[in-house]
């Protein structure tokens, strides 16, 4: 190394974390699910000084499980399929090796994050600038529901990285828009949803477009079967990662609520009486019921947000926006936020309706209880339900319990705010 960049390595290395712009320490709580590591730094990675600086100050002081167990890989090129749980940092496991890996002199789109949803392509995009804001490095993100012209505009000039949903990038691709001949790494976050039916095999096409044989990474935090099929298509010798031998966050207590489909609202105003809600997110089964759910909260009292695809993407926009600033208490939504989503004020899931399967009963309960910390997940269980309920709590080897008549707050309500007769207080409506 050349004695100008590294002249005294020691006095040089304490002022650049001395200067660093740090959040907030978070002093909550974290259950073994993202603190039992084998110790490893960030700086472990030989990381580029600059990116160290976007990730301490984006706050995270030390690898979480998933990224202790696939930085290094994920930098060495390897394919990778990585299952850890939902909330336990698996975004930073894939953005902070490709970042590393960007070249920013080389002004093309080098790695491709294929996400299921817009709003997760929006919040994964946004973490992405943020541990990439001390290099100058062009993320994009693309997605359906906004002008293809704004998209085609962004592409002539300079993008690195590209976040995107399947639809969106395959039609920039097929139109000769995305140029990703130099795109040697593909991401697919949600991996399971993407090579689901819902996508249509989308996935092998869009492969056909990237240079041969690209790095491909998978993350997710359920791996049916389905899976294997494009892995051994498009793989080479995945180096596999399973932090899942228990497959529910230690940090979310589970229960369910017997009740008669005309009881569920009634039983809803209950909670929202009874729990001490910081944030909540109340799943239903269809876009119908979620718009009229929203209406009867409202009836009943309390303010609620509602959110699902059928809306009006800059509409959907808003609401995604407003509720994570924390204006809103409670958002009602469709299984479109089901994946994914990070909201940490989030410390209440309810099924008002029952999903009907374990992916989708894993992922929804994971929007409490983000990066280690404290939340409940009720259900609301109709007789139809039962066997349902049954069946989701022995695959996932899970114990869903009666719910007592007063939840112990110390389940799923931070300490500070325990200690904060202000913030403790029941405190609907928001
Ligand atoms: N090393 C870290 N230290 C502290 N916080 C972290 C760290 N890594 C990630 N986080 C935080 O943990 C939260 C959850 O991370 P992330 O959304 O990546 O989880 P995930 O595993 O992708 O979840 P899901 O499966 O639900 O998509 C985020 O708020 C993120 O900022």
């Amino acid at each position: 190394m050349s004695a100008t960049t590294t002249e005294n390595p020691v006095n040089d290395d304490a002022s650049w974390k001395s200067n660093l712009k740090l959040p907030p320490k978070d002093n909550r709580v974290k259950t073994a699910d993202v603190t039992n590591t084998k110790g490893v730094e960030f700086e472990d990675f030989c990381l580029s000084r600059d990116l160290l600086m976007g990730i301490f100050e984006k706050g995270w002081e030390k690898p979480s499980p998933i990224q202790e167990a696939s930085i290094a890989i994920a930098l060495s090129g390897q394919d990778i399929l990585a299952r850890a749980k939902n909330g336990t940092g698996k975004t930073g496991a894939y953005c902070i090796p490709v970042i590393e890996k960007i070249d920013p002199n080389l002004k093309k789109i080098q790695t491709l994050i294929i996400v299921p949803t817009r709003e997760l392509a929006l919040q994964t995009s946004q973490i992405c600038v943020e541990l990439s804001k001390h290099i100058k490095l062009k993320v994009m993100v693309t997605t359906g529901g906004t002008d293809l012209r704004d998209d085609i505009m962004r592409l002539n000039g300079v993008v690195h990285l590209v976040i995107a949903t399947p639809g969106r990038i395959l039609d920039l691709m097929e139109k000769g828009v995305a140029d990703v001949t130099s795109c040697k790494t593909l991401v697919l976050d949600e991996a399971d949803k993407l090579l689901s039916q819902d996508f249509q095999g989308v996935l092998d096409r869009l492969i056909a477009y990237l240079p041969k044989q690209p790095q491909i990474m998978l993350y997710s935090a359920t791996f049916p079967i389905t899976v294997t099929e494009f892995m051994s298509k498009h793989m080479r010798k995945p180096y596999e990662i399973n932090l899942m031998e228990e497959l529910t966050l230690l940090g979310v207590t589970q229960y369910y609520a017997y009740v008669q489909e005309k009881q569920k609202v009634h039983c809803l105003n209950t909670l929202f009486r009874k729990l001490q809600i910081n944030q909540s997110i109340i799943f239903c089964n269809s876009t119908q019921r979620v718009e009229l759910l929203a209406k009867k909260i409202t009836e009943i009292g309390y303010s609620c947000y509602y959110i699902h695809s059928r809306m009006a993407q800059n509409h959907r926009n808003r609401v995604f926006h407003d509720f994570r600033q924390g204006n809103c208490r409670n958002l009602v939504c469709s299984d479109l936020l089901t994946r994914g989503i990070d909201i940490q004020a989030v410390n209440v899931v309810i099924n008002f309706d029952f999903p009907r399967n374990a992916e989708t009963y894993l992922h929804r309960i994971g929007r409490s209880g983000r990066f280690g910390h404290l939340g409940v997940a009720i259900n609301l269980i109709t007789y139809e339900d039962r066997h349902t309920l049954r069946r989701i709590e022995a695959e996932l080897r899970t114990r869903i319990e009666p719910i007592p008549k007063a939840v112990d707050p110390r389940l799923y309500v931070a300490e500070h705010q325990m200690d904060d007769p202000v913030e403790a207080e029941s405190a609907q409506p928001r």
